[in-house]
């Protein structure tokens, strides 16, 4: 017993020396070296995982405490430089990237048929998909969720590409509800891409520059669910939103209420007094076969969701927003869920690679 606490704290004090240096990588990584082993513990391949973020992006993602962890678990997160050509750089096995631009997504596809031995987190033309807010919620729609547990549907929405005075006219054809809200087309990674309106009456939504997206208002209480997905994980959130609106306040009201970057400035409404029919999250088993299929639709692994309830409903659920790559700073327990992510990866695919029937030469 004695010899044991004494060990134990001897292996903390060596594991401290070794962090310090930066050495705990080689100690830990998983599987992937090779070699008979014969029950023991081998020097193994360290992960790389190089990025490709923006300056706040790696802020708030790379946080000290995801670095140490993955470093005590053979991560190592290495930084890709954009001037020098991306093949020169790594090896990597895995890399991560969120940058806008069609030249770095050429980069990347040509580095994806390059390296088929390197996961690219995700697919530029599948992180494309979720850049516009008429097709990222289309798999939603097609999707069709409807189960013991609830539905779960998209606002009904319009597209406008280009004339805003074709809008009321177009609105009522459709036959949408007012309010509406009307969203940015594109999605860019811009603030004003970001930037929202609310419009009590069709006629004032002239004033608005298209490409737009105009989506029916959906009352929820004032709260949305966060839902991030990393690879089959899923963490929910509560957020604060914007509130209802009122019959009253439908009729007496008119005009556009602009609002920018709403979803940015909503704290955590985790610890707050909710009335329990609108704090309630969303059904386990709903969320995780919505993400199931979402994973697949979409062809993305990491991404999270702004889905709401419809108020005075228990069981009717909106997408109304997709996001790749969001905020995981703000994920509890992201870092031990990413690190996990990151590992697993690698794992599977190495698992393949060695199940692979060895194929037979030509005769
Ligand atoms: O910066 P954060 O932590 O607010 O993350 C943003 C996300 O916030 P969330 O995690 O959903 O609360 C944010 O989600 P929302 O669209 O605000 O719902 C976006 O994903 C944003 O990326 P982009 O500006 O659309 O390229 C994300 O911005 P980037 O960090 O990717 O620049
Ligand atoms: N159809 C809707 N019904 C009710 N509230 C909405 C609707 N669409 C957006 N919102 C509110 O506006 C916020 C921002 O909209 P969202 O589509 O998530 O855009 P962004 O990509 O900028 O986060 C949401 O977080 C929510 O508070
Ligand atoms: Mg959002
Ligand atoms: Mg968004």
């Amino acid at each position: 017993m004695r010899l044991n606490e004494e060990i134990g704290c001897k292996e903390e004090e060596i594991e401290e020396e070794e962090e310090e240096e930066g050495m705990v990588a080689q100690k830990y990584s998983i599987g992937v070296g090779g070699g008979g082993g014969g029950g023991f513990p081998q020097p193994m391949k360290v992960v790389v995982v190089g990025y490709a973020l923006t300056s706040k992006k790696t802020k708030s993602f790379l946080q000290p405490k995801l670095e140490g962890l993955a470093r005590n678990k053979g991560i190592l997160f290495v930084a890709i430089d954009q001037n020098r050509p991306l093949s020169d750089q790594g090896p990597f096995d895995i890399v991560l990237h969120k940058l806008t631009g069609k030249e770095w997504r050429q980069i990347l596809e040509d580095y994806r048929r390059a390296h088929p031995e390197v996961t690219v987190l995700d697919p530029p033309d599948a992180i494309q998909h979720v850049h516009n807010r008429q097709s990222m919620l289309q798999d939603v729609a097609d999707l069709n969720l409807c189960d013991a547990y609830g539905t779960v549907g998209v606002p009904r929405q319009l597209v406008i590409k280009k004339d805003p005075s074709s809008i009321p006219d177009a609105v009522n054809r459709a036959g949408l509800m007012l309010p509406l809200v009307a969203k940015p087309l594109v999605v860019d990674g811009s603030a004003k891409s970001h930037e929202l309106s609310l419009a009590y009456d069709q006629y004032s939504l002239q004033i608005l520059e298209p490409p737009l997206v105009l989506q029916e208002f959906v009352n929820h209480g004032g709260v949305l669910f966060k839902v991030y997905i990393v690879g089959e994980a899923i963490k929910v959130v509560r957020r604060f939103s914007l509130p209802d609106v009122s019959k009253r306040e439908l009729s007496t009201n008119t005009g556009v209420f602009r609002f920018p970057r709403v979803s940015c400035a909503a704290a955590s409404a985790d610890d707050a007094d909710l009335d329990p029919m609108v704090a309630e999250l969303p059904p386990r088993p709903l969320l995780e076969r919505l993400a199931r299929e979402l994973r697949r639709r979409l062809g993305l692994r990491l991404f999270n969701l702004d889905i709401i309830r419809e108020h005075g409903t228990q069981d009717r659920f909106y997408v109304i927003d997709i996001n790749y790559f969001p905020g995981y700073g703000k994920m509890p327990g992201y870092e031990h869920i990413f690190t996990d992510f990151l590992l697993n990866l690698v794992q599977s695919k190495y698992n393949k690679r060695s199940t692979k029937p060895v194929e037979e030469p030509l005769r």
